[in-house]
């Protein structure tokens, strides 16, 4: 059974294990024929946090000892053991193992196996699941590396006369989306605290000028940024970021920064650092999912005798087993709404009939910026009413997140939902991958995501540190095929328990039952919603869900009765020529053509309520006060320009047919948003939404 793998190109050593997952004699003597700490012995046999969190356990303690003959540090797993040899400064193992700082006692697998390596000096990519530490296994070393440097001078550090401006800056990292650039930089604040190294960060959204001062005044040692900031930053020499001693880079979420997205900044960012040859440089790359086709890019980046530590076996899917991960088949795309409601009523009565369950904290993945607008828009309304506000989810904080909101809403939902003790996050891939929120109890994944990166890091938001969790991925029937050719191996089950996914949204429900009461809500909740929006959710749809169906014409049927039926709109939203042919459709498909005079000439769109009554119950009676048209309030509304320098998506060329239009600089993209390439100079590119929108409807 392969445990887990490091290698050196050149060198290649395979870990297998050899034996259970308990210390045995034979380690125990080879332990000691080592001179292992004795710690480790224990170690590897105690469980502290959590049994299923990824230790450095017995076997691959022994595996390492036969296979790979490594000095004794590289097998250290206790934090405390650290300071053995003086391997880590004593300052930043008491900021990780104090129960009043980080209260951390035992590395996981990934930082014991990548320690050693990373204060050697050694080009690192490392694989390992999410949620398992691999943030302080870059973090740690690097500072210890930049703490070790000569050239920085430890008696000074934290004078201010140490604090030489950007100069200093010794280490770079980059993280793909804005949020996930400041997580780290908490974390990375949390274990330089006292050392006297200055952690700085370079985002979009943020005002530059400001942290350029910043960066000038405090001094930075090391930089946490997004590619488009950090690419502005660095090519404009009026910033005077320059960088001349830099030698450590780390690229987090390595395969995502490598994709045809970020690669071209990425590699100018490169560029702009000092010469290698002239400053050594090392490079490391940490991710959950290393798919084949980045490795050629990997070899590129890294020295060639770069070192791979992979702890996800080969044989071996890269979610956690402990976390059960459901399928519901969806009667049509307006069930997916309904679903999410029952899921979380259902999990919440539960609580209150006595079962021990963590409050219901999800976050609710779409595949367009605008779908969780609506979604948001949808629950916050429901949530209006007296039924929702006496029931167990009462409690629930409901936010929204995506790229389209400026920056200021977007932490401040991202510090909401870490904050909440139970809620739903409506979010775009914005926060699909590294995000730490605390105690996530579910991942749902309404249609099926752009691929299996997507799904996996997704997922991984949840069952973090060794927690629990579980996943759900709600998908229209006809998604089926691409399910199973995008996403391949995964151990998903079919779930029927929830009833509102097969329900006739179409019919007429009465309040006496609860499926019925559950549509109703929904219902309700979206016929307040802002038509403005539901159309930019339509055309977000076009652009993400035709591909997901086996045909066109029957992704459009499905994603016009959602408009209709769900958020019963009178009349489709019309589409331009351009617009059609830009997107490879025509009037066959099922789309209404024309130049969007209808909607103008209408005032914006069909305010909803105007396909009868449906009895039952009164759809919107409060839309009149209201003007038919929930404008967002404090729930964030929709930002169209405040926050173009990023992407709000990108198409991978092809891969899933349907509309990709040439990579990620087309004025078409698919309407993801899997991470922030920073403010720009230039005139930013479109994305699906902005050109579609532009192009039919002016509102
Ligand atoms: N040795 C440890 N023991 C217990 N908890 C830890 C340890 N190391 C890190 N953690 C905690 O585990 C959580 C997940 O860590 P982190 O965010 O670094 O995961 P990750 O592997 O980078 O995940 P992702 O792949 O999603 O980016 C964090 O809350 C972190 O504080």
């Amino acid at each position: 059974m392969m445990l887990g793998t490091v290698r050196r190109f050149g060198v290649s050593h395979a870990l297998r294990a050899t034996a259970p997952r308990s210390i045995s004699a034979r380690l125990a003597t080879q332990l000691a024929k080592c001179q292992i700490p004795s710690a480790l012995s224990s170690l590897a046999a105690t469980r502290s946090l959590h049994s299923s969190f990824p230790r450095l356990s017995a076997a691959t303690a022994e595996a390492i000892v036969e296979e790979t003959e490594p000095s004794k540090s590289a097998i250290l797993t206790e934090f405390s053991d650290l300071a053995t040899d003086n391997l880590i400064h004593n300052k930043i193992i008491k900021n990780i193992i104090q129960p009043d700082r980080m209260n951390l006692k035992t590395m996981t697998e990934v930082q014991s196996l990548t320690l050693n390596e990373i204060v050697k000096g050694d080009d690192i990519l490392a694989q390992a699941k999410t949620g398992t530490g691999k943030t302080l296994a870059f973090l740690v070393p690097t500072l210890q590396n930049i703490l070790n440097d000569p050239s920085v001078d430890v008696s000074k550090v934290g004078r201010r006369s140490a604090r030489t401006g950007p100069s200093e800056i010794r280490a770079l990292i980059i993280s793909p989306t804005r949020e996930l650039a400041e997580q780290i930089a908490v974390e990375a604040r949390k274990v330089a605290f006292g050392t006297g190294l200055v952690v700085q960060t370079a985002v979009g959204g943020t005002q530059k000028r400001a942290g350029l001062i910043k960066i000038q005044q405090e001094g930075c040692h090391l930089l946490i940024g997004t590619p488009g900031r950090l690419k502005d930053i660095l090519s404009d020499p009026w910033t005077g970021v320059s960088a001349p001693k830099l030698n450590t880079l780390i690229l987090d979420e390595a395969d995502r920064l490598l994709d045809q997205g970020f690669a071209p900044d990425v590699e100018e960012i490169q560029s702009l650092l000092p010469d290698p040859t002239k400053v050594d440089r090392q490079t490391l790359m940490f991710s959950a999912t290393v798919p084949r086709e980045v490795m050629q890019m990997v070899r590129q980046t890294l020295k060639p005798d770069f070192k791979h530590v992979n702890t996800v076996r080969e044989d071996e899917v890269p979610t956690h087993h402990r976390v059960p991960q459901k399928l519901v088949y969806t009667r049509g795309l307006e069930n997916s709404l309904p679903a999410l409601l029952e899921l979380a009523q259902n999990w919440q009565s539960r609580r209150d009939n006595g079962e021990e369950l963590r409050p219901f904290k999800a976050i609710a993945y779409f595949n367009s910026t605008a779908e969780t607008k609506v979604a948001s828009d949808a629950f916050n309304n429901l949530a209006r009413n007296s039924e929702f506000r006496q029931s167990s989810m009462r409690n629930m904080r409901l936010l929204e997140i995506n790229s389209r909101l400026t920056q200021a809403l977007r932490t401040r939902s991202a510090d909401n939902f870490r904050k909440a003790r139970e809620g739903i996050l409506f979010s775009s891939d914005v926060t699909a991958r590294g995000m730490d929120f605390p105690d996530v109890t579910h991942i749902v994944q309404i249609g099926v995501p752009r691929d299996r990166e997507t799904y996996i890091h997704r997922l991984g938001r949840t069952a973090r540190a060794g927690k629990e969790g579980e996943g759900w991925l709600f998908m229209h029937r006809a998604e089926q095929d691409v399910y199973r050719k995008r996403l391949g191996r995964l151990p998903l089950q079919l779930d029927t328990t929830l009833e509102s996914a097969d329900a006739d949204i179409s019919q007429t429900f009465s309040n006496d039952t609860s499926v019925g009461k559950i549509v109703n809500q929904v219902t309700e909740g979206l016929a307040q919603c802002d038509g403005a929006t539901k159309v930019k959710s339509y055309m977000g749809q076009l652009g993400t869900t035709t591909g997901n169906f086996n045909s066109k014409r029957e992704a459009i049927q499905a994603i016009n009765q959602l408009f209709t039926v769900g958020y019963n709109m009178q009349s489709l939203p019309e589409l331009s020529p351009r617009l059609m042919q830009q997107m490879g459709l025509n009037r066959i498909d099922g789309v209404s053509a024309g130049d969007g005079s209808r909607q103008r000439r209408e005032g914006g769109f069909s305010r909803g309520g105007d396909r009868g009554s449906r009895g039952g119950f009164s759809r919107g009676g409060d839309r009149g006060e209201r003007g038919g048209f929930s404008r967002g309030g404090d729930r964030g509304g929709f930002s169209r320009g405040g926050d173009r320098g990023e992407r709000s998506g990108f198409s991978r060329g092809g891969d899933r047919g349907g509309f990709s239009r040439g990579g990620d600089r087309g004025s078409f993209t698919r309407g993801g948003d899997r991470g922030d390439r920073g403010d720009r100079p230039s005139r930013p590119r479109r994305s699906f939404d902005e050109s579609s929108v532009d192009d039919s409807f002016r509102f």
